[in-house]
């Protein structure tokens, strides 16, 4: 049976924002996007070298019982020198807070 993952839009966000989404059929995960407070989108989110931030996802999960989601970094971003300290991030079956990564 297909596990089934049910996804809500946080209420503020901007639904005009992409979903996550599997880019090809081979695809392991769903890219996430960042879901930025509109007022600091344009400039977006710059780090200093060690400095850590939540980026918010705009997104609530809720996944199956017996069942584990896993925020994980894109080797691109890795390539340019940001990662995930508490990758990969854990999404409990019974959590229903937004995700941030
Ligand atoms: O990258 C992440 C990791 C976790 N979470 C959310 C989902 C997860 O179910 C919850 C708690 O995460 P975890 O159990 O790993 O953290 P904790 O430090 O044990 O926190 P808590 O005491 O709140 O359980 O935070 C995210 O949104 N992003």
């Amino acid at each position: 049976m297909t596990p089934l993952v049910r996804l809500a839009w946080a209420e503020e966000a901007d639904r005009s924002l992409p979903l996550p989404s599997y880019k090809t059929g081979g695809a392991a995960g769903a890219d996430l996007c960042a879901h930025l407070p509109l007022e600091r989108r344009a400039k977006g989110l710059t780090l200093k070298p060690g400095e850590r931030a939540a980026v918010p996802t705009g997104l609530r999960i809720a996944i199956p019982d017996g069942y584990e989601g896993q925020v994980r970094a894109r080797s691109s971003l890795a390539r340019k020198g940001l990662m995930l300290p508490n990758a990969p991030g854990t999404i409990d079956a019974d959590y229903r807070g937004y995700i941030g990564s």
